[in-house]
């Protein structure tokens, strides 16, 4: 049996032998008597190191031609080294080269600004800061799966396209539907609805789509969102599942990811006080006054600007519910406060040290009449929702929700300024390729 070709993220078992390592090399130096190669493979990264004297002429010659990205097999014997972050490194005896670039690898050393990578993102995924923030968001998105399938929520999965409005008119991507008209789903949320009432907790997760021209740090185009429903739940019990999810999610990327948080720089202890107490809660109204008391423009029926949400999360060191808005800042499915009609029982999660909103949810309205009569005042279509409607008809009832936006999460928990580097192939305003 020949050599065992095994992943670099396995080489930590396989101490004292000799493997195989498929991948590319991304970085390479040399003296005259050794060559260090760094070398990748998808699962990590490794120093390989050929030395003159071990291995042919020939072989350490040909080693000197390699080229950034060189597609290759390393065959060599593993050894601890406790100065990597793999905790091994590989002492080559022959290189197999699969495909040498003729031409220079485009993404080299020097700082080449962001819209060069985002133009080669294709490429800029394979550097070990891009694995770093894929491995975080694949961490939550598993937590997230996880943290669902035990408390016994069923998946299901709503329409990417869909004839109905989720989130008011604006930011919507109109589509030819043979000859009808449809719409990018802006959300998942009546669907969940339709799905609750037929199985009681349940959550959808895929792509969403929001037209809206924000040119922020904050929006994407397209952007992956979790939204889970569930019967019965009141405004209060949504947001305790919020709080025990978001907990979950950074004790779950604190415990699987420290690598990957320490080659971010990230610092670790305004995620560790998230684990260390409960969040906090503000009402709207208490909100305005405050945020005026910081310097605020911001007057009772505005919406939180990304300015006021970053100056009010830097007066907290957890995630804050923001809760009940003026009724006309949100949308129409939101339930009337009966404690405070011009609001509505909803809540915006804020996550720290300036990220804003990570999560928007509310109870609904179960009130057939008052459902319809908000609808109508928003000029909803009412035609293409008598479906969401007979949610009302047929056994209304007591529910509640949220969308948490992985993006925003991935970002927030990563400590990165800009959402377009946590989603593989971020789409913007101005950015539809690759
Ligand atoms: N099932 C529900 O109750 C969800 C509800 N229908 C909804 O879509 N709420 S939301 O518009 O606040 O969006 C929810 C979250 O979705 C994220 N979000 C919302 N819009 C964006 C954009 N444009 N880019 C990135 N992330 C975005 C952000 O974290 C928000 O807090
Ligand atoms: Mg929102």
């Amino acid at each position: 049996m020949g050599t065992p070709w095994i992943s670099i993220k396995e080489m930590i078992g396989h101490l004292g032998e000799e493997v195989v390592i498929k991948g590319w090399m991304y970085n390479k130096r040399s003296s005259g008597k050794i060559h260090f190669l760094q070398i990748r493979d998808g699962s990590g990264f490794v120093q390989a190191v050929m030395v003159k004297n071990e291995v042919s002429e020939e072989a350490f010659d040909e080693a000197k031609k390699l080229w950034m990205e060189t597609s290759l097999e390393v065959t060599g014997t593993v050894r601890a080294d406790d100065r990597s972050a793999s905790g091994v490194e590989l002492s080559v005896s022959s290189i197999k080269v699969v495909h040498n670039p003729t031409d220079e690898y485009p993404i080299g050393k020097k700082d080449h600004g962001v819209d060069f990578l985002l133009d080669n993102r294709h490429l800029w995924l394979r550097s070990q800061r891009q694995r770093a923030i894929m491995t975080v968001r694949e961490r939550i998105i598993w937590s997230w799966r996880e943290f669902f399938h035990n408390k016994d929520f069923m998946l299901v999965d709503s329409p990417i396209i869909t004839g109905a409005i989720g989130e008011g008119a604006s930011g919507l991507f109109e589509l030819d539907y043979f000859d009808q008209k449809a719409y990018l789903a802006q959300t998942g949320q009546l669907y969940a609805e339709a799905a609750a009432a037929a199985y009681g907790k349940v959550y959808c997760f895929g792509p969403t789509f929001r037209a809206e021209k924000s040119k922020t740090r904050r929006h994407l185009t397209e952007f992956w969102m979790l939204e889970p429903e569930v019967a019965f739940y009141d405004h209060k019990d949504n947001m305790d599942l919020q709080e025990e999810l978001v907990r979950y999610t950074v004790e779950q990327v604190l415990e699987h990811c420290p690598k990957e948080l320490a080659l971010l720089e990230r610092d670790l202890d305004p995620l560790k006080s998230v684990t260390e107490g409960p969040f906090y809660h503000i009402n709207y109204r208490d909100a305005v006054v405050k945020l005026n008391e910081l310097g605020s423009s911001i007057a009772f029926g505005d919406d939180l600007g990304a300015e006021d949400e970053t100056v009010l999360t830097q007066q907290y060191d957890r995630p804050i519910f923001v809760e009940c808005y003026p009724k006309g800042a949100k949308a129409f499915y939101m339930k009337e406060n009966p404690d405070d009609v011009e609001t509505v029982l909803c809540a915006d999660l804020l996550a720290p040290e300036g990220y804003g909103e990570i999560i928007g949810g509310s109870q609904r309205e179960d009130d057939l009449g008052k459902l319809v009569s908000r609808m109508e005042a928003d000029g909803l279509d009412m035609d293409s929702y008598q479906w969401y409607l007979d949610l009302r008809r047929y056994g209304t009832f007591v529910h509640s929700g949220f969308g948490i936006g992985l993006e925003r999460t991935v970002a927030w928990i990563c400590g990165l300024h800009h959402i377009r580097e946590v989603i593989p192939w971020p789409r913007t305003i101005y950015r539809l390729n690759p």
